[in-house]
């Protein structure tokens, strides 16, 4: 087993200018491929009310299912660094709330920290939760949960006026404590002015190069999520045909009487068929 990855060996890499690997992961399979492969930082995302529940934005996650789900990929990764997602509206109605809903994800889950939308609105916040030993990824560019104000899922710090509040949003999040930032959906010069600026780790999904490592959903990057497709995704595998093939098989198998075969029969201990066949 590798040692535990823990925020000084990610800043470590960025130190050694060794990028930082970080998928999402909902579920113990998917975690255990995860751990295996090497991925650094594991966030367990509230993208999962969309890639996995069928929802067409994250707003109806709740933290519940969340908790569970950490859980279950804190089995499955035991040494990744582990990010909780904390869903909307368990963390902008009070401190309190947020602090309270943030230790769940720390307790029961296991995790190594969480993750919260917003810039400088969520400044106490993140000084208040910090206070109370809860390590914050802050979250910035295009913020899913601020939809409704953003308009849609629209890239983000495409005018001056924008890409200026997202770095002194990121100079906000530092001072307050943030222990790591991720950037969502804006360009590569904003990236890297708010990389360069930063003595904390700065993970990128749509934020072109300069970052220090980069996020993708897992279900994009392996072609197993098909409602829409964000310009930065790469797809690795197109598992939805690989999968559909083999659904497909089994259900031709089954018309076809070619399923089951003899070898996935259990069989009469001995003599006992005999037996019944003489009562029955
Ligand atoms: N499967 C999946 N992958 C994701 O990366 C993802 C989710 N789900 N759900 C939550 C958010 C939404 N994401 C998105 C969605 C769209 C763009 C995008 O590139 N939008 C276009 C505009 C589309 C429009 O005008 O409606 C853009 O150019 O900004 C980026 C990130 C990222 N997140
Ligand atoms: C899109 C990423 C950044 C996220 O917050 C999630 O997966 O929920
Ligand atoms: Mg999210």
């Amino acid at each position: 087993m590798r040692s535990k990855v823990n925020i000084n060996a990610l800043q470590n890499k960025v130190n050694l200018s060794e990028k930082i690997t970080m998928l999402t992961c909902y579920d113990y399979p998917m975690a255990l491929l995860e751990e295996k492969a090497g991925i650094d930082i594991i966030l367990v995302g509230d993208s999962m009310a969309m890639t996995v529940l069928g929802e067409e934005t994250t707003l109806g996650m709740d933290l519940d299912t969340m908790v569970t789900h950490a859980k279950a990929v804190r089995k499955g990764a035991p040494t990744a660094y582990l990010v909780g997602d904390m869903p909307y509206m368990t963390y902008q109605i009070s401190k309190k709330e947020a602090i309270r809903n943030a230790s769940r994800f720390m307790a029961e889950a296991g995790c190594d920290a969480v993750k919260l939308e917003g810039g400088s609105n969520m400044a106490d916040t993140v000084e208040a939760m910090v206070k109370a030993t809860i390590p914050v990824m802050g979250h910035l560019g295009l913020t899913p949960q601020s939809m409704a104000q953003l308009g849609g899922f629209k890239s983000q710090g495409r005018d001056c006026a924008g890409a200026l509040k997202i770095i002194e949003d990121a100079r906000i999040l530092e001072e307050a404590g943030i222990s790591l930032l991720l950037l969502e959906a804006i360009p590569p010069e904003v990236g890297k002015i708010v990389t360069e600026r930063a003595n904390i780790p700065v993970i990128g999904i749509g934020a072109g190069p300069y970052v220090h490592g980069q996020l993708m959903i897992v279900h994009d990057a392996l072609g197993f999520f098909d409602a829409f497709t964000p310009k930065f995704v790469k797809k690795y595998v197109n598992l939805n045909s690989i999968i559909l093939d083999a659904l497909e098989s089994y259900k031709n198998d089954v018309v076809g009487e070619q399923y089951p075969e003899d070898g996935h029969n259990y069989n009469f201990m001995n003599g006992e068929l005999e037996k019944l066949l003489r009562q029955a």
